[in-house]
C-alpha cells in the first residue's frame, strides 16, 4: 500500500462516520473547521437536522455575535433553527443528549470550560466554526476544543476566491476591497454586516497583518 492509500484508508472512515447522523449516537465531540464558505454550515445542517425526526433531546446554539443570519445558514441553501447566544450556560440548565454550536470561535474560554463540562455529563457536542483569525493563527476557543481530544475533526476547506485553486484554509479580511494589515487582538470576532468583507484564500494568496512575533518559548533541555 503506498503513502496515498494508507492516508485515504486510515482517515476515509473516521470522516464518513462523522458525516453520518447515526454516528452522532457514539462520538462526544465532533469539531467541524474551516475558512469561510468552506461547507461548515452545510455540514452541520446535514448532521444535525435529522435529529428534529427522532427522540433525540438536542439544541443548536450559535453566536449572538453573528448577525448575518437569524439560525444556521449554509450558501447551498440548507438551514437549521437554532438558539441565538451569548454564551453557552444555558446548555447545561436542561437535559440534552446533543448540542450543536455554530460560530463557535465567537464564543468565550468560559463556555468552552461549559463544552467541557457537558462531555462530563455525557451530553454530545458538534461544533461548527472558522479555525484561524485575521491573523492567520487558531482561535482561543477552537484550541480549547482541539486541547479535550475530540473524537472527529472535519477540517474543510473551501475554492480559494483570489487563484480560484481548491485550497483555500484561511479567511481574509477585506476593509474598502483591500486586505486588511491592521493588527487587532489575536481571536477578535469581527462582525459580518458591511464593516469588513471575506474571503477564503490560499496560503499563497492570503495576506496577513505584519503583527509582532511572540517569543517561542524555551523548551527544556534546549
Ligand atoms: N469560494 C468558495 N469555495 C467553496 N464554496 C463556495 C465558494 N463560494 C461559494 N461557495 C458555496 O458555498 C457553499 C458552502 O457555504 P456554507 O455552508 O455557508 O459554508 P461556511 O459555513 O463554511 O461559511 C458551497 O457548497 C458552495 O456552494
Ligand atoms: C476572519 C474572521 C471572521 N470572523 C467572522 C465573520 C463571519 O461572521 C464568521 C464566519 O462566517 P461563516 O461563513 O459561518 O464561516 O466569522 C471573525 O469573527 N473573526 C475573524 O478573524
Amino acid at each position: 500500500m503506498d503513502a496515498t492509500t494508507a492516508a485515504h484508508s486510515s482517515t476515509l472512515p473516521a470522516m464518513s462516520r462523522a458525516c453520518n447522523p447515526a454516528y452522532i449516537g457514539a462520538v462526544d465531540l465532533t469539531l467541524i473547521l474551516g475558512p469561510m464558505k468552506s461547507g461548515k454550515s452545510l455540514e452541520l445542517v446535514s448532521l444535525l437536522s435529522p435529529l428534529q425526526y427522532t427522540d433525540t433531546r438536542h439544541r443548536v446554539f450559535q453566536s449572538a455575535r453573528h448577525v448575518r443570519d437569524a439560525g444556521v445558514v449554509s450558501r447551498s441553501g440548507a438551514a437549521l433553527a437554532t438558539v441565538k447566544a451569548n454564551s453557552l450556560a444555558a446548555a447545561l440548565d436542561e437535559e440534552l443528549d446533543v448540542v450543536g454550536i455554530d460560530e463557535v470561535h465567537m464564543f468565550t474560554l468560559g463556555d468552552m470550560d461549559v463544552v467541557r463540562r457537558l462531555l462530563i455529563n455525557g451530553t454530545r457536542v458538534v461544533a461548527a466554526g472558522i479555525d484561524l483569525d485575521h491573523r492567520g493563527e487558531l482561535f482561543a476557543p477552537v484550541r480549547a476544543l482541539l486541547e479535550l481530544g475530540p473524537a472527529a475533526v472535519t477540517y474543510r476547506r473551501a475554492v480559494c476566491d483570489r487563484c480560484r485553486s481548491f485550497s483555500a484554509v484561511y479567511t481574509q479580511v477585506l476593509e474598502h476591497g483591500e486586505p486588511m494589515i491592521r493588527e487587532l487582538p489575536p481571536s477578535t470576532a469581527l462582525p459580518d454586516d458591511g464593516t469588513y468583507t471575506y474571503e477564503p484564500r490560499c496560503r499563497t494568496c492570503v495576506v496577513l497583518p505584519q503583527f509582532t512575533p511572540r517569543p517561542t518559548p524555551a523548551r527544556t533541555g534546549d
